[in-house]
């Protein structure tokens, strides 16, 4: 035997022997998980019971990401973690997740990331669509996207809560990398139509003028159906992300073509349930204001009185008339934390109303 193959031995006999101690750790982790959800069947008898605790997931993979030791980059140590709880979850029970379909959107891709893939993973035809699921209680959560990076807030999502009971539970960032796809079957063939979604056209504007000018651009519910349209129609193209490219065995003629290099998609984690703190936390309002002089100041004065920090704020026009205009708030902290109390006490003396749509974990993956 070579020195190298006496030393490849030794390195994967290692290996083997590492593996089976993992195996056996997961393993009593997934017999807690499991008795975990015997606690939590015998303090609720009868009710609804809560087993996916978003606040204890984002306090693990947060400790995940600080104790990572290396050489594995945070990132990809919490990637792993968050499989292994998504797996210890199931066994506890098998979560529904509505997403904004269908199969192969970012939607999708961002439920995953968010809650690991051993989930099912149900696509609806619209965001309404996600709210009415998770409302109904056919789907325990539903994922839709919120804002982009380039392109600003979506505002369906945002309308939605207006009228919605639910609650906002989460959110997740995904990257978003575009790419322009054809099927490798038509090769040779002249493209003439590009397929994709409104957002991710205005996404890689620029590389199309640059590149395709001309070529006419056709707008379709999602980038999913975008690359269903191109595995099937010659001598056209679609944009859309990887997920979508795998699911119709298309090839990429040009790799990421969006036109910021930090494209970002922000997506809500919605259920029926509120989130207790977790310790790093956001929270979203709706407030409307009656429409008069120093409406806006007096809605913000005790969010700089109190220090607590806005991440966004959007002004929506009123769906009923009777509001002038509606606000729709993120900033920093829990409602259960003393000073969110305050200020939302505050804003609800002066707010024609009030909404609180939920307090979350800032997003950790
Ligand atoms: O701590 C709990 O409540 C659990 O159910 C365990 C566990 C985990 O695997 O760590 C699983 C699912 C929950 O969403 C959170 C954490």
């Amino acid at each position: 035997m070579t020195d190298e193959a006496t030393r490849l031995g030794e390195l994967r006999e290692e290996i083997d022997s590492l593996d089976q101690q993992i195996m056996a750790l997961i393993s009593k982790r997934a017999e807690c998980a499991q008795e975990v959800a015997h606690v939590k069947m015998a303090a609720n008898p009868g009710e609804d019971v809560f087993f996916y605790r978003p606040e204890r997931e984002a306090q693990v993979l947060r400790r995940i990401k600080e104790q990572n030791p290396g050489p594995l980059p945070d990132e990809e140590m919490a990637r792993l973690f968050r499989e292994i709880m998504s797996a210890c979850l199931a066994l506890e029970k098998p979560m529904h997740i509505a997403f904004l379909g269908p199969v192969g959107t970012f939607t999708q891709a961002a439920a995953l990331k968010h809650f690991g893939h051993s989930v099912v993973s149900v696509p609806m035809p619209a965001i309404d669509a996600v709210f009415r699921e998770v409302e109904s209680g056919a789907a325990h959560y539903g994922v839709v996207p919120v804002e982009n990076s380039t392109e600003g807030m979506i505002n369906h999502t945002l309308d939605m809560f207006m009228s919605s009971p639910l609650k906002i539970c989460g959110e997740v960032q995904l990257r978003i990398h575009h790419h322009l796809l054809v099927n490798p079957a038509h090769e040779g063939q002249e493209i003439t139509r590009i397929y994709s979604h409104q957002q991710s056209f205005a996404q890689c504007r620029k590389w199309l003028d640059a590149n395709r000018y001309g070529v006419e651009r056709i707008t379709v519910s999602s980038n999913a159906e975008a690359a269903r349209r191109a595995a099937e129609e010659p001598g056209t193209a679609a944009i859309a992300g990887d997920m979508a490219a795998e699911l119709y065995g298309l090839e990429k003629l040009a790799n990421s073509i969006e036109d910021r290099p930090d494209n970002t998609t922000r997506f809500l984690i919605i259920g029926r349930e509120e989130v207790p703190a977790s310790g790093h936390d956001k929270s979203s309002i709706l407030v409307s204001m009656r429409n008069k002089p120093g409406a806006l100041y007096q809605l913000l004065e005790p969010f700089h009185k109190h220090n607590i920090s806005l991440t966004r704020i959007e002004t929506r026009p009123s769906p009923s008339g009777t509001w002038a205009y509606v606000f729709y708030i993120d900033f920093e902290g829990h409602m259960e934390d003393d000073t969110v109390h305050r200020v939302l006490s505050e804003i609800d003396d002066d707010a024609v109303e009030l909404k609180r749509l939920g307090s979350y974990p800032i997003g950790v993956l």
